[in-house]
């Protein structure tokens, strides 16, 4: 759905050369959840802009939907964007305008009739669970339902593409996963791609299928969620779950989608081992039971214990 390839911006900053994306390629599937991660100033927001061409890139293609935005003049540019809806971090509302005013401005550029815009606000205010507040203006909702609002004008066009740019950094944990919901719930009902950037964890871990983490420039590794957890040194895996250095002889035990399994009290019982947990964190990460937990295992079994372990499909790390 989305195809960017060999990417590369350079911003002009006062005689100086800011090279923001620096040669990513990014392959985001029809009807996926994609999420870029990455840090302050690692060129997310770039990445993002250069996928609908707010930014022009300085090399590198970028095709959506089967179409090379990379290849358009403005005029069809300006057509091709309708397919693509963004959403921001600080909402970026009308406040003059009401909500329907809002949800409707996209429409009257598209030059929908009077009749089949009523139609298709209302349609979009009951999407996202704000058909009572239609008539209400930005200043008097809540920053989840000022994003809503964002959400429903991005979907005024029908895109099969919604970009999000931070949509929920300004909000609070319970309303961003309301928020976080409802884009699942997009995602789901109307078959809609979505590419996201965040640098929340929680974000990833939530609706992610896929992800990609970024730093100065470039995509450090990406791909489906549990194989990147099944990766050894994988930073998503050191991200979503942080430990502490291991100390010599401590072993780290991955978990990706085995997690429902009792393998350690298996091992336990199955070979002449003890086991000791010094810490670790098991989750749901898009969809799967994953996590990481560290311990020292002792006893006559252990070579043993640990091929096991292996062969049950956990990736099995020992400090040395
Ligand atoms: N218009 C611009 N002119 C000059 N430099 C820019 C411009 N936009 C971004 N940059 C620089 O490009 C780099 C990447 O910025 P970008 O905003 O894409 O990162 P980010 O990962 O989205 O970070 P943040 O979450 O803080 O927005 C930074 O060094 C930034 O200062």
């Amino acid at each position: 759905m989305i195809d960017v390839s060999g990417l590369r911006k350079v911003y002009r900053d006062r005689g100086r050369e800011v090279v923001a994306v620096d040669g990513v390629d990014l392959r985001v599937r029809d009807g996926e959840i994609f999420g870029v991660l990455g840090r302050s100033g690692a060129g997310k927001s770039t990445l993002l802009r250069c996928v609908n061409l707010l930014e022009r890139p300085t090399e590198g293609t970028v095709t959506v939907a089967g179409r090379e935005l990379t290849a358009l003049g403005e005029g069809e540019l300006r057509l091709a964007r309708r397919g693509i809806g963004m959403v921001h971090q600080h909402f970026a509302l009308m406040s003059s305008r009401t909500v329907a005013g809002n949800v409707a401005f996209p429409l009257e550029v598209m030059k929908v009739g009077r009749a089949e815009r009523a139609r298709r606000v209302a349609e979009l205010l009951e999407l996202v669970g704000l058909a009572d507040k239609a008539k209400a203006h930005p200043g008097q909702l809540s920053g989840g339902q000022k994003q809503r609002v964002g959400i429903a004008r991005a979907l005024a066009g029908r895109p099969a593409v919604l970009l999000s740019d931070e949509a929920t950094s300004a909000l609070d944990p319970a309303t961003t996963q309301s928020i976080l919901a409802l884009l699942k719930s997009l995602n789901r009902e109307l078959g809609l791609t979505i590419l996201l950037i965040t640098h929340e964890m929680n974000v990833v871990k939530s609706i992610c299928d896929s992800a990609a983490i970024m730093k100065d420039g470039r995509i450090q590794e990406s791909g489906a969620i549990p194989d990147l957890l099944a990766r050894p040194g994988s930073r998503l895996t050191e991200e979503l779950f942080p430990l502490p250095p291991a100390e010599p002889g401590a072993v780290t035990i991955t978990f990706a989608g085995q997690a429902g399994e009792p393998v350690i009290s298996q091992v336990v019982r199955k070979f002449d081992v003890d086991v000791n947990i010094l810490g670790g964190a098991l989750e749901e990460v898009a969809g799967v039971a994953a996590g990481r937990l560290r311990v020292h295992l002792t006893g006559g079994g252990r070579e043993a214990a640990l091929a096991h372990l292996t062969e049950r499909g956990l990736l099995v790390e020992e400090a040395r």
